[in-house]
């Protein structure tokens, strides 16, 4: 048997073989999930005026430095240029109105003698405070002025992202080409859409999956039907992916008598490799002729938690690389085990766990008691990281320190939806191997 080849050399012969894509404009309200081909600096400074963070009253401090009455002199509205507050007096404003020149100071209505809501412009209004310089005012460029860098290329554009572009002034992105990345699940074991199971026969979990992991990374999943257990029929079905970047498979890659995957790809540019990580061992990565066009090919194998583990380890970083993305895999968060378990020898685990935030520190446990293995789909959803165990490692311990790469959300502190069995088994400290 030959030896198990490891994650990073993987990894650097699929970046080798792939090329970067395109870029295009977009505007940026349909640009969630797109990543950025450019710097992109402030046009506008945020807030672009000086302004009030408060319904009440602008004033000069220095006429208010202890409670007092002060005429109204009319309204401050919003959407106008700054009117100007003579000395002793005041002028009635809203929130994110300008603030009048000459005034320094904001009073909110509930500190004067008036009532919140509507109503005409009172001729005086009495204060309950003394007014500070500066208080309830938001400076113009205070978050951000223009010239300052707000978003680097590579970035992958958030909603959160087209709130801060639209509000600096970019209503129009260059970001990279979409990638299109068609999916194929294979196995005449599988069973479509929640119908009856046939004697040996098992959902698609994984095309399913894997098209909404390819959507999740801000890719275009192709699904297509699954394929049988056929060299012919799994080559037609590849021809029906059509303009593609990258197609992945799974299933039908490792030692069995029916690998069709395997068979129908290999020495076709595809090379088949056992890859030192668990899950996730036997891989296959190459280039294929489709449609008269060169097409990257990833076959991963068919157990579902593998499927799972391959995309974040393998196939998200390609992707990332491919699209021009900064944000790949490799994550600098650690973590403490908070149980004991066995990982298996000379290979990297990748175990999904659920991370939570614990006394000031990240504690993973895995999600199901038997352990990160490869077909525990059902307990898959719990996790929000793949925790990484490095190949030399024999035993887990509570408390030793691990890399995290995460895939989800953290649940901060409260172990949500974990497995109520689960919960008693980590109190236990769960000593298994
Ligand atoms: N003699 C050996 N057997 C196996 C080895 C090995 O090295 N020597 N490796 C094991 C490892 S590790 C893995 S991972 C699997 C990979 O197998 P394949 O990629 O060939 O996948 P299949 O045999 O087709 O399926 C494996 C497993 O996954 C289920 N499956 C497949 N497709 C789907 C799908 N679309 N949705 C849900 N579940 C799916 C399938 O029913 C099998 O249970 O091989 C080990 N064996
Ligand atoms: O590599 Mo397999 O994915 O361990 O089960």
């Amino acid at each position: 048997m030959s030896p198990l080849r490891s994650v990073d050399d993987q990894l650097s012969r699929m970046l080798a073989a792939a090329e970067r894509v395109g870029t295009e404009t977009v505007p940026t309200s349909e640009a969630t999930g797109r990543i950025l081909a450019t710097d992109l600096r402030a046009r506008f400074a945020v807030p672009p005026f000086t302004n009030s963070a408060m319904d009440g009253y602008a004033v000069r401090a220095a006429d208010l430095v202890e409670p007092r009455t002060l005429p109204v002199a009319g309204d401050a509205p919003a959407g106008a240029a700054p009117v100007r507050l003579e000395p002793g007096t005041a002028l009635r404003i809203m929130t994110g109105a300008p603030l009048p020149e000459g005034a320094d100071a904001v009073v909110p209505v509930e500190q004067t003698d008036q009532r919140p809501g509507p109503g005409p412009v009172p001729s005086e209004v009495s204060f309950s405070v003394a007014a500070k310089a500066g208080a309830n005012i938001r400076r113009r460029g205070e978050d951000v002025t223009e010239g300052d860098l707000v978003m680097r290329a590579g970035d992958r554009v958030s909603a959160a992202a087209i709130g801060a572009l639209l509000s600096v002034g970019h209503a129009e992105l260059e970001v990279t080409r979409r990638l299109r990345v068609a999916v194929m699940a294979t196995g005449d074991e599988l069973a479509c859409g929640g119908e009856a199971l046939a004697p040996g026969s098992i959902p698609d979990s994984n095309g399913p999956m894997l098209a909404a992991l390819v959507a999740q990374w801000g890719a275009e999943a192709v699904l297509l039907p699954a394929s049988r257990d056929s060299v012919a029929e799994f080559l037609a079905a590849l021809e029906g992916a059509g303009e593609v970047d990258l197609v992945i498979t799974t299933g039908g890659v490792s030692a069995g008598a029916f690998e069709v995957v395997r068979q129908a790809l290999t020495g076709r540019g595809v090379e088949f490799v056992g890859v030192a990580m668990q899950p996730g061992k036997p891989q296959g990565f190459g280039a294929i002729e489709l449609g008269g066009r060169r097409v990257l090919v990833a076959c991963l194998p068919g157990n579902p938690v593998s499927v799972f583990v391959s995309f974040h380890v393998l196939v998200r970083p390609l992707l990332a690389w491919m699209s021009g993305a900064a944000d790949a895999a490799t994550h600098g968060m650690r973590a403490v085990a908070g149980h004991d378990w066995t990982p298996p020898r000379g290979r990297t685990q990748y175990a999904p766990a659920v991370v939570t935030q614990e006394n000031g520190r990240l504690v993973a446990r895995l999600p199901h008691e038997l352990g990160a293995k490869s077909h525990l789909i059902a307990s898959l959803h719990l996790a929000n990281a793949l925790v990484v165990v490095p190949a030399d490692v024999d035993a887990v311990a509570a408390g030793d320190e691990l890399e995290v790469l995460p895939v989800a959300g953290f649940a901060g502190g409260e172990r949500h939806g974990m497995r109520r069995g689960m919960r008693r088994g980590m109190r236990r400290g769960m000593r298994r191997g």
